[in-house]
């Protein structure tokens, strides 16, 4: 009997992804679900033909945007915490170039995202092929080369034969939860349909276990000694505790030992907003609570968590405490200059909960406090409406404009109160997804999670396109709730179109669009730091003063979701809005709601900073006035 299989590069890849499937806590599940496509002539003819002839159990998806599927792929792999993802393929050149972005938004996040882009001939016979870039002083490269500084693994299959270790390589790297990202394995088109001997060993089925690192004796001895020496420590909840499924230890240590945390965009929801010692949203976009808290807490300890600019407050909030990080990623755990448990965050909480005895926090009513403090602010947040003498949340930048956009949105709704009453409105295990824009500080910020793993968001990477495309990967890992893109005008005119592909799934996603006519939160950022009003609200140039500065532009976006075939409602009052929610919930198609809001009704920072590269010099006194800000601000953060 022969051991060997007579196949081509791409049947070999699809035979090989058929059989990969992932152990956690003794579980076994298939690794990868599928494959979006997008076919040209880069790929169709390999990969292409390999997926019609036997795809197995592999489910193929049409993509409409290659950017757009990939971050579908990302959002499927982040909801399911990562034990399944699926792989994408792409035509060479520009359907390659397409996924570029997804490839770093995914490796940004450590996501587990497959890419397949077609690439140039190997035997560069009928170069140059459509498509194809030709560097001169390197043949070499392709456009595929682009995927290197943003994938966590590369690879170029350009003879048969290397497809078993570039393949095993891959899964390794995707399965591997403390260095997992994109991984770009790039197949040229002549390659893809060469036939080889595989050895049937290659096709045999693959258990990749994902293990939970354990901690060492001696890290977990530093870890007590430092906690026992300090009174106010505060937890961090990062997206690893999510990855990691360690809720339950989290909270028994919180528990405990009587530990407030704040949560971090990526571990929001990990556990219910309710629970008593949960602060919510920390750091920039953190709320008034958790950031009270962090300020004065002594040991701060961040389990799974990448500390980045926005949980930190760019360095600032942390400043004089001490940090102590459980993460399985040894780079992530060394941040800070902290003491540092290099483990899985379950494996590692465990530990030094046993490690650490009868330790009590001596937090007295601190945390009731701040906790019902931010109600209370929440409640003004839920009920501001526009009317005479109006200040918005964002005052002093756009308020003599605000009766122009009144009139041109025909609104007086603000965003901080529509967001109050979605958040009341949804079912308790609605997912919400979202990515940038002011939406993700609003949302850390405000937003009740009543379920656990309810909110996602992609605010490593904070790629505008994400919303749609995400909520499409959400709702395909979890079909049986609904699933809510929220997102603003801006980033939906970005991307949008993997609603089509939610319809011919038959997969509904519901979009609640928030449109303002503009880059809001960057209008904001740059008028905080001292500039004008300057290209980004969405106005129509003036004849007069040939700049960006006339008529505030009106888009009908219930219009152009309902071109689609989207049930869609256009939103002006808070009796629209609740109309509306209402009736997207008995819909069986995706459905997109149309809130025009008021700008400037997005919420304020609470205590923090974001640090921001400033002009150093400048004609204008605001901008000097900013470039000094940012100096006193910076001798308040931590060096690094
Ligand atoms: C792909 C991408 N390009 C640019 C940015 C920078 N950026 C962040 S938010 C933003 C504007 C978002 O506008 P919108 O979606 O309307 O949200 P708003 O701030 O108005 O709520 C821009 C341009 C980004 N995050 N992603
Ligand atoms: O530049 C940015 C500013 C943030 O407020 C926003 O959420 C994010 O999308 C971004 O890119
Ligand atoms: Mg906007």
């Amino acid at each position: 009997m022969t051991n060997t299989i007579r196949l081509t590069t791409a049947q070999a890849v699809v035979n090989f992804l058929n059989h990969q499937f992932v152990e956690f806590d003794g579980k076994q599940e298939r690794f990868i679900k599928g494959i979006f496509t997008i076919f040209g002539h880069g790929n169709v003819t390999g990969l292409g033909q390999a997926l019609e002839e036997n795809a197995g159990e592999l489910e193929v998806y049409q993509g409409r945007n290659e950017q757009g599927m990939a971050n579908a792929a990302m959002a499927f792999a982040k909801q399911k915490h990562r034990k399944q993802i699926i792989a994408c393929t792409s035509s060479v050149g520009p359907g390659a170039a397409n996924m570029v972005t997804s490839a770093a938004t995914a490796t940004a996040n450590n996501i587990p995202l497959l890419l397949l882009p077609g690439d140039v001939f190997a035997t560069r016979q009928p170069d140059p092929v459509l498509q194809q870039i030709e560097q001169t002083h390197d043949l070499s490269i392709s456009t595929n080369d682009a995927f290197r500084p943003v994938s966590k693994y590369w690879d170029r299959v350009s003879r048969p034969e290397q497809l078993m270790s570039a393949m095993i390589n891959a899964m390794r790297v995707l399965t591997n939860p403390a260095d997992t990202g994109a991984v770009t394995i790039a197949l040229p088109q002549d390659v893809q349909g060469e036939a080889w001997d595989f050895p049937k060993s290659f096709f045999h089925k693959r258990v990749h276990r994902i293990e939970r690192r354990e901690p060492s004796r001696e890290s977990v001895q530093d870890a007590v000694k430092l906690i026992q020496s300090k009174k106010k420590p505060l937890l961090i909840f990062g997206g690893g505790v999510r990855y990691s499924e360690a809720a339950d230890s989290f909270v028994q240590f919180a528990e405990t030992f009587h530990i407030p945390f704040g949560e971090t965009q990526a571990g929001k929801s990990g556990v219910e907003s309710s629970h008593p010692l949960n602060l919510g949203g920390i750091g920039v976009t953190g709320n008034a609570a958790a950031n009270a808290i962090a300020k004065e807490a002594d040991v701060i300890i961040g389990v799974g968590t990448r500390f980045t600019d926005f949980t930190t407050a760019s360095k600032q909030l942390f400043a004089n405490a001490d940090v102590l990080t459980i993460n399985i990623s040894e780079f992530h755990a060394s941040k800070l200059d902290a003491v540092k448990v290099v483990a899985d965050a379950k494996a590692g909480l465990e530990a030094i909960s046993t490690a650490l005895g009868d330790y009590k926090s001596s937090y007295a009513n601190e945390i009731v406090e701040a906790k019902q403090g931010w109600q209370d602010e929440l409640k003004r947040l839920y009920g501001v409406t526009y009317g005479e003498g109006f200040t918005p949340e964002i005052a002093g930048h756009l308020d003599e404009k605000l009766p122009e956009y009144k009139e041109a949105l025909n609104t007086e709704l603000t965003q901080t109160s529509v967001i109050g009453k979605i958040n009341d409105l949804l079912d308790d295990n609605a997912i919400i997804v979202g990515a940038a824009g002011s939406l993700p500080g609003d949302l850390q910020r405000m937003w009740a999670a009543k379920s656990r793993n309810t909110y996602h968001m992609e605010y490593g990477y904070s790629c505008m396109g994400y919303e749609i495309a995400g909520a499409f990967g959400a709702k395909l890992a979890e079909p049986d709730k609904e699933v809510y893109a929220m997102v603003g005008d801006g980033s939906f005119l970005m991307l949008h179109t993997e609603l089509v592909t939610s319809m011919q799934e038959g997969k509904k996603v519901n979009i609640i669009l928030f449109d303002n006519s503009g880059f809001g939160c960057i209008n904001n950022l740059q008028m905080e730091n001292g500039m004008g009003s300057f290209g980004t609200e969405f106005r129509k140039r003036s004849p007069q003063t040939g700049k960006m500065d006339g008529e505030i532009m009106k888009v009908n976006f219930a219009q152009v979701a309902a071109g689609y075939g989207a049930k869609t409602y256009s939103v002006h009052t808070m009796e629209e809005l609740e109309a509306a929610i209402e009736d997207s919930k008995k819909q069986t198609i995706s459905t997109l709601i149309d809130i025009k809001v008021l700008p400037k009704t997005m919420t304020h920072g609470y205590d923090s900073w974001w640090h921001v590269g400033i002009a150093e010099v400048s004609e204008n006194e605001s901008i000097q006035h900013a470039f000094e800000k940012k100096k006193t601000n910076l001798e308040k953060a931590r060096a690094y």
